[in-house]
């Protein structure tokens, strides 16, 4: 599938470049491109495209597919179309230019996370429709703003929203990561982002002196008992061959304020971390934990969340879940291996599930490096369209499901 030759470029791959090259970068993204390039794809593929401003200037594009039995709840293809900065001067290439080079590369910004996806679940509907299919369940495609800040001024409104319902969801595909592997991984589900705000207050005074109870030495003793539970939480990961990233607790130190001089001891210094809190862990008795560690400091070390979720779901990886054998079965007969694995990042997923819609993770991009969020993030134009190949496969499977129990 490889072409060296541009004018032999697979047309898939075009558009994906040409994809690539709206710069829907955080922090201001272009949605307004991002929508008019998609609802242009919705004209030449014949599909229905709705606007859902879910706040001023944050619009949810959805392209529908109609399916011929529409008492049968829906699939739902999402994807986000914002981006997150690029540090230019370490790129190889100019990342919102989509370079390919000879080897069949292609460099950008998005180029994994997730501007491929969208990309293949559009070329993969396009595949199935010119060839005269038809499926009973509806197939809506939504493209989602703010993912990656969030999802505060996207899908979290949009679930929430009389459009949503609409849609009827049953079933939800959204991102995963990359596999270097043979493998492809599948998330069933992902941890709980819980950003916590430390604020340590004490006695100031002039930095020569011994002052008592200040609020660093407070501070750093909310530190080490944060930091001692992440060596913890890493080493039942490092000591079990069977537990996998997502299944643990992560925290990460990643900021420090306060001080105003050299000579000034500060009444107040704050430490800011970032927690993803495994599914399995009790969300009360680890908020409890927090409020010991604080406790334990002293007097006047208090703290706030910043994000906090609370409601993490798991989607079935058994044959009890109709969708999962559907997308199972697809894979084995592609011969393809699927890790299920929990997600380490908060995606758009959780607020799908958290309505009560099962949800996977999943970029088929396999024997490819994980370079989301990195510099020279890219990924192989054979692999890109591969990946159109296996939601060809997929998407018949899953809008074939028969109707579920709660459907008939
Ligand atoms: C917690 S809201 C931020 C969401 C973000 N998602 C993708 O990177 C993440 O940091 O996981
Ligand atoms: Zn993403
Ligand atoms: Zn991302």
């Amino acid at each position: 599938m490889t072409s060296k030759n541009p004018e032999e470029e697979h047309p898939s791959v075009t558009l994906f470049r040409q994809y690539l090259r709206i710069r829907t970068v955080q922090p201001k993204p272009d949605y307004g491109a991002a929508v008019a390039f998609l609802e242009e794809r919705a004209c030449q593929l014949g599909l229905s495209c709705q606007k859902v401003e879910v706040a001023p200037g944050y619009v949810v594009t959805v392209l529908t597919w109609p399916g011929t039995n529409p008492t049968l709840s829906s699939i739902l293809l999402n994807s986000h179309t914002d981006v997150v900065p690029v540090f230019k001067e370490y790129w190889s290439h100019d990342p919102f230019e989509a370079f390919k080079d000879s080897e069949g590369y292609i460099y950008a910004r998005g180029a994994q996370d997730m501007k491929c996806i969208s990309i293949q679940y559009l070329e993969a509907v396009r595949r199935l429709k010119v060839e005269g299919h038809q499926f009973p369940r509806t197939i809506h495609m939504t493209f989602v703003p703010d993912e990656e800040v969030g999802g505060h001024q996207g899908m979290e409104l949009f679930v929430q929203r009389p459009e949503f319902q609409a849609l009827r969801a049953g079933f939800a595909l959204d991102e995963g990561l990359a596999n270097p592997t043979d493998a492809f991984t599948v998330f069933y589900s992902e941890r709980s982002p819980w950003w916590v705000r430390v604020t340590s207050t004490g006695r100031p005074g002039h930095g020569s002196r011994f002052i008592e109870d200040t609020a660093a030495e407070k501070l750093h003793k909310v530190v080490s008992s944060i930091l001692a539970f992440r060596e913890k939480e890493w080493q039942r990961l490092q000591s079990n061959p069977h537990l996998k990233e997502g299944a643990v607790t992560s925290v990460n130190l990643t900021k420090l304020e306060g001080g105003v001089a050299y000579n000034v001891v500060p009444a107040t210094m704050s430490a800011s971390f970032d927690f993803r809190v495994a599914p399995d862990v009790g969300l009360k008795a680890f908020e409890e934990q927090l409020q010991s560690w604080c406790q334990a400091a002293g007097e006047g070390v208090t703290f706030e969340f910043v994000q906090k979720w609370t409601q993490p779901q798991v989607t079935p990886t058994d044959d009890s879940n109709p969708w999962w054998a559907a997308f199972s079965r697809v894979c084995k007969d592609m011969n393809l291996t699927v890790e299920p694995e929990i997600h380490t990042v908060a995606t758009d997923s959780r607020y799908l599930r958290a309505v009560g819609v099962p949800a996977l993770g999943f970029s088929p991009m396999n024997r490819t490096p994980v370079l989301l969020h990195d510099h020279d993030e890219r990924l192989h134009e054979a692999v890109f369209l591969r990946g159109v190949d296996i939601y060809t496969r997929l998407l018949p499977a899953l809008a074939s499901v028969p109707a579920l129990p709660s459907e008939s």
